[in-house]
């Protein structure tokens, strides 16, 4: 693997005693889709709360770009672009202005015409781009927040659940840009339990069960992952 860019060796939560990661290893290299496959309570949250530094690991670590979240996490938190399930955003300010609020708030200068770039680039419609947020769908409103990524050229982006709720041509233009910015080199770390959804986009598939990676596979040469063998392998967790 070329440059490990995200990384948890070893990785263990336990809340009140209850073990919820246990010994989770995995590493994302750069420009890599690395998406985590669960059902639900499997610990995918947990995982990418342990990066995003608001759950802390009893043991074992979590890094981004070399730098340890029990450590760095203002540093790593600069580097990284969150998705959440559900981006909001501010719904009473426009899709421009609320990058412009943002942009600020990171202490990053970006003028009207790059902003207007990165909007092109993530092709939200223009007409929308001065209409409040409040209207946007889901599909905008995650537009608008990688425009915001790309603007604050962060090299990482997290996402939750992030083609839950979007139609098919959303989930198509969704899984083009990601595959885009991957190409160029931005890493991808998300989290899903949905099958077909991973196997489209990823190019590994970590499979998480009560908390411990059980499975993992690899997308070949020009080819997509197979999403019956995922299937098979995700319906199968825990029989064995
Ligand atoms: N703050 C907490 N305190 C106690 N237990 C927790 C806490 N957060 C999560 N858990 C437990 O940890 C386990 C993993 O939860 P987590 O939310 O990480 O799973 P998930 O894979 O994201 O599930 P889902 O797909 O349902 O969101 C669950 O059993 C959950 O009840």
């Amino acid at each position: 693997m070329n440059k490990e860019i995200v990384k948890a060796s070893s990785l263990s939560v336990s809340f009140n005693n209850q073990t919820v990661l246990e010994h989770v290893d995995f590493s994302i290299g750069e420009g890599e889709v690395f998406a985590l496959l669960g059902g639900n309570g499997a610990g995918k949250s947990t995982t990418l709360k342990t990066f995003l530094g608001t759950v802390k690991s009893s043991s074992g670590s979590a890094s981004v770009l070399g730098m340890d979240v029990a450590e760095d996490i203002d540093q790593i938190r600069r580097k990284v672009a969150y998705l959440p399930e559900s981006v909001t955003l501010y719904g009473h300010l426009t899709g421009v202005e609320n990058i412009e609020y943002f942009l600020s708030l990171a202490n990053v200068d970006r003028s009207s015409t790059e902003i207007e770039q990165a909007l092109v680039r993530v092709a939200l419609q223009q007409e929308a781009w001065h209409r409040e947020m409040s209207h946007y769908s889901k599909g905008m409103r995650q537009k608008t927040a990688i425009a915001l990524a790309l603007l604050r050229e962060a090299p990482v982006l997290f996402l939750d659940e992030p083609t839950s709720g979007l139609d098919p041509n959303a989930i198509d233009e969704f899984n083009q840009l990601i595959a885009t910015l991957a190409a160029e080199g931005t890493t991808v770390f998300m989290v899903t339990h949905d099958v077909y959804g991973a196997c489209q986009i990823a190019h590994r598939i970590g499979l998480l069960d009560q908390g411990r990676i059980v499975g993992m596979f690899e997308r070949g040469e020009g080819e997509r992952i197979d999403t019956e063998v995922v299937h098979t392998a995700f319906s199968n967790r825990g029989k064995s």
